[in-house]
C-alpha cells in the first residue's frame, strides 16, 4: 500500500464503532474499492474503518496532550497538583500509559448532546397510542432524572429545576439537617488525583490508562462525537472477518465465548467522564432530601384512617421522631447481621473481574443468615417479645435506620479519598461532592474482608423486610382482633418471603448485577438497603393492618398465578444472566446464540434476553403487581410500590443502556436493533 496514510502492520489508533473509544490497532491491509481499512483489534476482532476512524499513535498522544494542558490550566480542578507528592509520578505514569496506547480513551458527549437525540431519534418507531403515551410518561420521568455533565454545585439546569419545585412540597416533612458536608474540604480535583502510585496493583494496560486524566480530558473538550447508531453502521464493516463472511458471524459458537479476562473493559478509561445520572448535582441534592421526606409521609400516611391523597399527614413534634431503644434494635439487629455474615459458614463465591484485574471473593451464606435469624426471632417470640412493637414503634425505627444509614454514608465518603482510582466506581467518581457523596465513589469498600456493600444490600435491609412483614400481620390479628391473619396479608407475605428467599438462596447471583458490578456504595445504596427496602417494602403489610381487604377465591387464585409467572421470569432470566457470565461455554446454554464484543466478553441475544431487554425486569414488574393487588382498590398507597418501581426500573434501564453502549459500542448497538423491546415486550 505506497501512497497511502497507513501501512499493513502499522500500529495506530483505531476508532470502536458506534462509540467514541480508541483503541490500539494493527493494521491489516486496505480495501482500494470500499477504501477501507482493514485492522485487528487486541482481543482479535478484526473490523473495516476509515482513515477518519483511525490516528497515529503520536498524534494520539499528542491531541491527548494538549487537551489535558488546556484542561490543567483551568482554575479549580488542579489547585492541588503541585503539594501531592504521588502527583508527579502519577503525572508521569500517565503520559506513559497514554503511549502505551492499549486502551481506549473515552470521548463520548453528554447524553443530552445532539448525539444522543438522534440515536433516541432512530430508536422511534410507530407504536401504538397507549404505548406512545406509556412511552411518553416513562421518557419524561427518565428524562428528568437524566445527566447533566457540566453542572457544578450551584447550577441549576431547568429539569433539575422542575424536579426541584415539584418535590420541594415533600421537603416540608423532611425532618434531619441532611447537609453536614464541608465542601471545601473535598474539594474536587484533589480527589482524583489522590491516588498513590504503589497502589496501582493494575495488571492490565487498560486499567492503567484509566487512571490517565488526560484521557478524560480529551473526553471534555471532545464534546462533538458522533454516535448516530445509523450513520455508523454506514461507516463501519462489522464483519468478525476472522469467522467467516457474512453476517451470521456475529453470533459466536458457545466454544469460542470464553471470556478473556485479559481485555478489559473499555469503559475503564472513562473515569471522570462517565455521564452523571439524576441530574447531577442538584439531582443527588433533591433526591437525598426528597427520599427521607418521602419515606416519611408514607409512615405516617399509612397510618391514617383515610390514607388517602386528599387527606394528607400533619408533621408529629419532632420529640417522637427519636427512641434511644428504637435505636439499639436497629443497632443490634446489624450486628447480629455482621456476625452471621462473618460466620465461615457457607460458599465462598467468586464475584466478576474487576477493573483493578482482581476478583473479591464474597461469603454467600444469606440463607444460612435467613434461617438463624428466623429462628433468633421464633425464639424471641417463644420467650414473649412482642414483635408488635415494631408497627408502634415504626416512625423511631426508621428515623433510627436513617441515621445510621447517614453515618455510614459519610464514614463511606470520607475513606473513598483514599482509595486508588481502580477502586472508585465509574459512575461516582465526577469529583463533584454532593453527587459522589450520593452515588458512591468507592466500588468495593471494605473492611479486611468484610463487604459492606454486599453486606448492606443482602442483609440487615432484606431479612429486616421479612422481620417486619411478619409483625405487621402479628399487628394485624391483633388490631383486627383475628386469631390469624387475613388472606391478603398471607399472600403479602407469602409473595415477599418467597422473593427475599430466593434472593438469599441465588445470593450469588447478585454479584453479576449493575449495584455489585458497577455502582459505588454512597448514600443512595446505603440508604436504600438500610432504610427503603425494610420500611417502604413492607407498606403493603403495613397498610393490611390497619385496612382490611377480603379476598374471594377465584381473585386469590388470579393473584397466586400472577406471582407465580412473573417469578418464573424472574428467575429463569436473572439466572440465565448469571450461569452465562459465569461459564459462557456452559453446556446447557450452548443452545444460546450470542453477539461478541470488543471487551471479549459476549451478549445473549436469544433465550430470555432475545425476548426483551431486561426481562429480568419484567418479571420483576409482575411480581410487584401481585404484590399490590391483595390490597385492593380503595386507596393509592399500596400501589405506590408499583409505580416506584416502574420508575426505577425506567430509569435503571436506560442507565444501564447507556453504560452498555458505553462499554460494548456497536455490539451493543446491533443488540438493540435485534432485541428490539424493552422490559415490556411491544415497548420500544
Ligand atoms: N426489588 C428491587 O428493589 C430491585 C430489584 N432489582 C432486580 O435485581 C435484578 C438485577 O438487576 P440489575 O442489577 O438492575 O440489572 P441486571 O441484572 O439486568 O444487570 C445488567 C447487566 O447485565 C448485563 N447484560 C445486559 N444485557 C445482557 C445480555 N443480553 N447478555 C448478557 N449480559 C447482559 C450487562 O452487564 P455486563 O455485560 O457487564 O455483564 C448489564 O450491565 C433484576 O432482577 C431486578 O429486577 C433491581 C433493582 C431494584
Ligand atoms: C430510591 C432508592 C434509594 C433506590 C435505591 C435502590 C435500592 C433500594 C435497590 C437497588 C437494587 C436493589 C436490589 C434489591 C433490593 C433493592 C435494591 C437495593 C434486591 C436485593 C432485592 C432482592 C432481589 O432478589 C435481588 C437480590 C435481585 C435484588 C437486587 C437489587
Amino acid at each position: 500500500m505506497p501512497s497511502l496514510k497507513y501501512q499493513a502492520g502499522d500500529k495506530v489508533m483505531g476508532r470502536w464503532p458506534g462509540s467514541s473509544l480508541y483503541y490500539e490497532v494493527k493494521v491489516l491491509g486496505y480495501d482500494a474499492k470500499s477504501r477501507l481499512y482493514t485492522v485487528i483489534y487486541k482481543d482479535g476482532t478484526e473490523l473495516e474503518l476509515k482513515e477518519q476512524d483511525i490516528m497515529s499513535v503520536t498524534s494520539f498522544q499528542q491531541r491527548t496532550r494538549s487537551r489535558s494542558r488546556s484542561n490543567s490550566r483551568s482554575p479549580g480542578r488542579r489547585r492541588s497538583r503541585s503539594r501531592s507528592p504521588a502527583r508527579t509520578t502519577r503525572r508521569s505514569s500517565s503520559r506513559t500509559t497514554a503511549a502505551a496506547a492499549a486502551a481506549a480513551v473515552a470521548t463520548d458527549s453528554t447524553p443530552s448532546s445532539r448525539g444522543d437525540k438522534k440515536l433516541k431519534q432512530a430508536a422511534e418507531i410507530k407504536i401504538s397510542p397507549i404505548v406512545r403515551l406509556f412511552r411518553k410518561t416513562l421518557s419524561k420521568v427518565t428524562r428528568t432524572f437524566s445527566s447533566s455533565p457540566e453542572m457544578s454545585v450551584l447550577d441549576f439546569d431547568q429539569s433539575s429545576l422542575r424536579v426541584f419545585l415539584t418535590l420541594s412540597f415533600f421537603l416540608l416533612f423532611s425532618f434531619v439537617p441532611l447537609i453536614s458536608i464541608d465542601l471545601p474540604l473535598f474539594s474536587d480535583g484533589q480527589q482524583q488525583q489522590e491516588k498513590k502510585p504503589a497502589e496501582n496493583n493494575s495488571n492490565n494496560k487498560h486499567e492503567k490508562k484509566e487512571e490517565n486524566n488526560m484521557a478524560s480530558k480529551v473526553n471534555e473538550a471532545d464534546a462533538k462525537v458522533e454516535v448516530d447508531s445509523e450513520k455508523n453502521l454506514g461507516r463501519y464493516n462489522l464483519r468478525r472477518r476472522k469467522e467467516d463472511g457474512d453476517s451470521k458471524a456475529a453470533e459466536a459458537k458457545p466454544e469460542e465465548r470464553e471470556e478473556r479476562s485479559s481485555a478489559a473493559p473499555p469503559a475503564a478509561a472513562a473515569a471522570s467522564s462517565t455521564p452523571l445520572d439524576f441530574g447531577g448535582n442538584i439531582g443527588a441534592l433533591v433526591l437525598m432530601l426528597f427520599l427521607p421526606a418521602w419515606v416519611l409521609f408514607l409512615v405516617l400516611q399509612v397510618n391514617q384512617k383515610d390514607p388517602s391523597l386528599t387527606n394528607l399527614p400533619t408533621l408529629p413534634p419532632l420529640e417522637t421522631f427519636w427512641d434511644p431503644q428504637a435505636l439499639g434494635f436497629v443497632i443490634i439487629w446489624i450486628f447480629f447481621q455482621a456476625l452471621l455474615y462473618t460466620l465461615p459458614v457457607g460458599k465462598l463465591s467468586e464475584g466478576v473481574l474487576l477493573r483493578s484485574g482482581r476478583r473479591l471473593t464474597y461469603r454467600t451464606n444469606g440463607f444460612f443468615a435467613f434461617v438463624v435469624s428466623a429462628a433468633v426471632v421464633a425464639a424471641a417470640v417463644y420467650q414473649g417479645a412482642d414483635l408488635t412493637y415494631i408497627h408502634s414503634h415504626f416512625l423511631q425505627l426508621t428515623s433510627a435506620s436513617f441515621l445510621v444509614s447517614m453515618l455510614l454514608s459519610v464514614y463511606l465518603y470520607v475513606r473513598s479519598r483514599s482509595t486508588g482510582l481502580d477502586e472508585r466506581a465509574l459512575g461516582g467518581n465526577s469529583g463533584k461532592v454532593i453527587y459522589d457523596f450520593f452515588k458512591g465513589r468507592e466500588l468495593n469498600p471494605r473492611i479486611k474482608e468484610f463487604d459492606l456493600k454486599f453486606f448492606c444490600e443482602m442483609r440487615p435491609g432484606l431479612i429486616g423486610w421479612c422481620l417486619i412483614n411478619v409483625a405487621m400481620a402479628l399487628a394485624e390479628m391483633k388490631q383486627q382482633k383475628l386469631d390469624a391473619p387475613s388472606y391478603s396479608m398471607i399472600l403479602v407475605n407469602v409473595f415477599q418471603l418467597i422473593y427475599v428467599v430466593d434472593g438469599l438462596w441465588n445470593e450469588e447471583a447478585i454479584l453479576t448485577t449493575m449495584d455489585l458490578m458497577d455502582d459505588g456504595f454512597g448514600y443512595m445504596l446505603a440508604f436504600g438497603d438500610l432504610v427503603w427496602v425494610p420500611f417502604t417494602y413492607t407498606l403493603q403489610a403495613n397498610y393490611l393492618v390497619s385496612h382490611p381487604n377480603p379476598l374471594s377465591l377465584p381473585v386469590l387464585t388470579a393473584i397466586v398465578v400472577l406471582k407465580l409467572v412473573g417469578f418464573y421470569i424472574f428467575r429463569k432470566s436473572n439466572s440465565e444472566k448469571n450461569a452465562f457470565r459465569r461459564n459462557p461455554a456452559d453446556p446447557r446454554l450452548s443452545h444460546l446464540k450470542t453477539i461478541p464484543t470488543a471487551t471479549g466478553k459476549s451478549l445473549l441475544v436469544s433465550g430470555w434476553w432475545g425476548v426483551v431487554r431486561h426481562p429480568n425486569y419484567l418479571g420483576d414488574l409482575i411480581m410487584a403487581l401481585a404484590w399490590s393487588l391483595p390490597c385492593g382498590f380503595s386507596h393509592l398507597l399500596p400501589w405506590y410500590y408499583i409505580i416506584y418501581f416502574l420508575i426505577l426500573l425506567v430509569h435503571r434501564d436506560s442507565r444501564d443502556m447507556n453504560a452498555c453502549r458505553r462499554k460494548y459500542g456497536s455490539a451493543w448497538d446491533k443488540y438493540c436493533r435485534t432485541v428490539r423491546y424493552r422490559i415490556i415486550p411491544g415497548v420500544y
